[in-house]
């Protein structure tokens, strides 16, 4: 045999059926190794030469062993014992053997038996790829492509054949991950042999019944999509359930129960309860099909960045009313969550950071149902109801998400782990994280005070707290907090008005009593409540805006959010001459509205450093109002800001130098010239706040502006193109 060596020199596959074939297969294409085949059926061996998965037969001699730089088995898991016994003799501890089975335990035991301990160059793996075929014909080159497989190294593997293994798996388009033996065998025994074992049954049940011929004849989707596994090679899984007995057994227990509660459902006539279990069972599902579909399609970096342009020259006009507010959406959910009873939730906004809040307490336990795309009924689980997740709460990038969940899970019976994504992972929670401790929880991190925590439950203790900061979502989580109070909670905060988050509490009944620095907060059971969400605050904010800079415009919002925390920034923009009124549709110190919004001339303003850092949600917008105004703005003690907030202001100065706006930043203090910008083309390096600010910037600009990086906006705002073409300004998404 004359060839030349390829990356991985010989490779033996022991077994030439599906899977050895399919990853013989895989190397032959990319040309990474030379294939030996070796099957106790020689015509699977003949079949594996004449169709190209191999290049040669071969046999377990000494001739071929011993020229083998890789040997992998990929008989069922039963036979591996045999194969071991047969190779032992013959084999170098040069050579990297492994396996493909479905089971680890068992062929780690048989390696034991075979060899006394299991030798440093055996190392086992198994790829989440397969199919309900099997033999060499069924071979698929593509079928590990964005799977997962998995190496179970033992202590004594060597670490050279360890790497090659990895390289192996990823050659042939695997995702490699690393696991224990253990672990490996429960957790494949509940994701793969479990749903196995149902199918084979549930079709054997049905086909022994008088009816089976019927069955069959009229069994569409459901029955095919549950029980194409039953196809699967009764051998391979013969052997599976015989190595892998205990945690089969403790899987199929668990099922079993589950299984004989919903008997007890059906029986009892408790839709309650078969309602709860399918709808947790479907957001579950759903969840992880897109975690899948992500893997499988790419990572998010992958993604194509979305750009938003907007042609100026427009004036706004119309009426319009708006999808529910972001932050109030987060709070109604977990607070008719936590609630005793039905809560009808209308004019929610359901998109991006908000579904994070809906998977988590689903994940926990609570039924949410989707009515509408902007209509929830959620049946609540009282304070202390929830129950524990399978897994970490994450948070992904949500932050108002990540400051309801903290306070909640700290006033649970069960500990938890929260973790998050992105810049999230790298901020301190300090703040936050000493809400929960003042609950009497435990908080574990290895970075002291970042995601991911470990929370778990204290005695609960009567918390006192003072807020040293205005942050809005601060105040909720303390808020919440205080709640877990067992008799009294109190609060005290900068601004002792009432705010949204407050006004929302009492709508689900809870006890909260104003005093002069703050609250007082009753231990009260909250109760379901219907309503209907007044609309988006930070998008009336800009819609305003536009208004105030295009001639000619004539805008109305019908429900716009009002009060002594929204309209601080629609009230500092009439200060500088915008033309709006407020008209408030109730007398409460929080209350919903409409708001009219037209242009006039701004003037130039200052803002001292407590009225920036009151105002700092909706900063960049007001840095573009003075890109427009007459003269010099000064926005001082930017550099006091939370740094998130100051790093948003510094990305929008880019852009103003970008447009030609003349602006500098000296010692913490912002001066923008008030001009006309350029427009051009400027990233949003992804805030959604920060792209609505740049937008407004283009809306009277001399030419069109072009913001890139507009996933996260189009997320948060998904009627954007919408709303514009309501209100007759150019806004296109491409
Ligand atoms: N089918 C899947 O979806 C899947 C997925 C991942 C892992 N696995 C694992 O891969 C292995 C192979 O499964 P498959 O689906 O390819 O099965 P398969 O039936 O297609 O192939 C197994 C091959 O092993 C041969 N064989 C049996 N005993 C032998 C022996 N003593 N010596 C030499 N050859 C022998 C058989 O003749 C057959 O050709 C199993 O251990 C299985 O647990 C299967
Ligand atoms: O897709 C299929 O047909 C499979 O059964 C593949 C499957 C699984 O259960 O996911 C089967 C056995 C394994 O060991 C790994 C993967």
């Amino acid at each position: 045999m004359t060839h030349q060596k390829k990356r991985f020199g010989n490779v033996m596959i022991v077994g030439l059926g599906m899977i050895g074939g399919s990853f013989a297969k895989a190397l032959k294409e990319r040309g990474l190794a030379t294939l030996y085949g070796v099957d106790r059926r020689n015509g699977e061996v003949a079949l594996g030469v004449s169709t190209g998965v191999i290049d040669y037969p071969a046999e377990l001699s000494a001739d071929y062993v011993a020229k083998m730089d890789v040997i992998i088995l990929a008989t069922p898991v039963r036979a591996m014992e045999s194969v071991l016994s047969d190779l032992k003799p013959l084999l170098s501890s040069t050579t990297l053997l492994t396996d493909v089975g479905s089971t680890k335990g068992s062929v780690v035991e048989a390696a034991r038996r075979v060899f006394g301990e299991v030798p440093t160059h055996f190392i086992p793996s198994h790829p989440i790829a397969g199919a309900e075929k099997s033999g060499v014909l069924a071979a698929n080159s593509l079928l590990f492509e964005k799977h997962m497989a998995i190496v179970t190294p033992l202590p004594d593997s060597d670490p050279v054949l360890l790497d090659c293994l990895h390289r192996l798996w990823k050659a042939v388009g695997a995702d490699v991950v690393s696991m224990d033996v253990e672990h490996h065998d429960h957790v494949l025994a509940s994701s793969s042999h479990l749903p196995h074992l149902l199918a084979y049954t549930l079709v054997d049940a049905l086909a022994s019944s008088e009816r089976s011929q019927d069955i069959f004849k009229f069994a569409a989707g459901g029955f095919r999509d549950f029980t194409r596994i039953a196809s699967s090679d009764p051998v391979m899984w013969r052997d599976v359930f015989m190595a892998n007995k205990e945690a089969t057994l403790a899987t199929l227990d668990h099922f079993t129960d589950r299984l004989a509660d919903m008997r007890t459902a059906i029986e009892q006539g408790d839709g309650a309860s078969m309602f709860g279990v399918f709808t947790r069972a479907k957001s579950a599902r759903d969840h992880f099909l897109r975690l899948l579909e992500l893997r499988t399609i790419g990572s998010i970096e992958e993604v194509r960045s979305v750009s938003v342009t907007v042609l100026p020259a427009s004036a706004i006009k119309g009426k319009i009313s708006l999808l529910g507010d972001k932050s109030l959406s987060h709070k109604a959910i977990t607070m008719a969550s936590l609630s005793q009873g039905v809560s009808n939730i209308k004019n929610i906004d359901l998109t991006g950071d908000v579904r994070v809040t809906v998977q988590a307490f689903r994940d926990m336990g609570v039924v949410i149902e989707e009515i509408a795309t902007d209509q929830l009924r959620v049946h609540g689980v009282g304070l202390q109801g929830l129950k524990a997740p399978i897994a970490p709460i994450n948070v992904h990038q949500s932050r108002d998400s990540l400051h309801l969940l903290i306070p909640v899970l700290a006033g649970q019976q069960f500990p938890v782990t929260v973790t998050a994504e992105g810049e999230l992972l790298s901020q301190s929670m300090k703040e936050l994280f000493d809400l929960a401790r003042k609950m009497g929880g435990q908080l574990e991190s290895s970075v002291t005070d970042c995601l991911p925590v470990y929370l778990s439950p204290g005695t609960p203790s009567d918390v006192s707290i003072r807020l040293e900061t205005g942050s809005e979502r601060l105040r909720m989580a303390a808020l919440l907090a205080a709640l877990y109070s067992p008799y009294e909670g109190v609060l005290e905060v900068l601004e002792p008005c009432l705010s949204h988050s407050e006004v929302l509490l009492r709508q689900f009944g809870a006890d909260i009593r104003e005093t002069n620095s703050g609250f007082h907060i009753f231990s009260k059971p909250l109760t379901g409540a219907d309503f209907i969400l007044s609309g988006d605050v930070s998008k009336t904010a800009w819609l305003v805006l536009l208004a105030a800079l295009s001639p000619g415009s004539d805008l109305v919002i019908q429900n716009a959010c009002l009060g002594a925390v929204s309209s601080g920034y629609l009230e500092f923009l009439q200060s500088i001459g915008a033309n709006i009124s407020l008209n408030p549709l109730n007398g409460d110190e929080v209350y919903e509205g409409s708001v009219e919004g037209g242009f006039a001339e701004l003037k130039a303003f200052t803002l001292l450093p407590a009225q920036t850092y009151r105002l700092r949600e909706e900063l960049p917008l007001l840095c573009v109002a003075a890109a427009y105004a007459k003269g010099e703005s000064k926005i001082q003690g930017i550099s006091a800001l939370p740094y998130y907030d100051e790093d948003r202001v510094l990305s929008l100065v880019d852009a103003l130098n970008h447009m030609k706006v003349a602006c500098r930043y000296q010692s913490g203090d912002l001066i923008i010239e008030g001009g006309v910008p350029q427009g051009g083309e400027v990233d949003c390096v992804g805030d959604d706040r920060l792209a609505l600010a740049m937008l407004a910037l283009g809306v009277r600009s001399k030419a069109s502006t072009k913001v890139n990086d507009c996933q996260k906006l189009l997320e948060e705002f998904n009627g954007l193109e919408h709303v514009a073409k309501q209100l007759g300004f150019h806004c296109s998404v491409a």
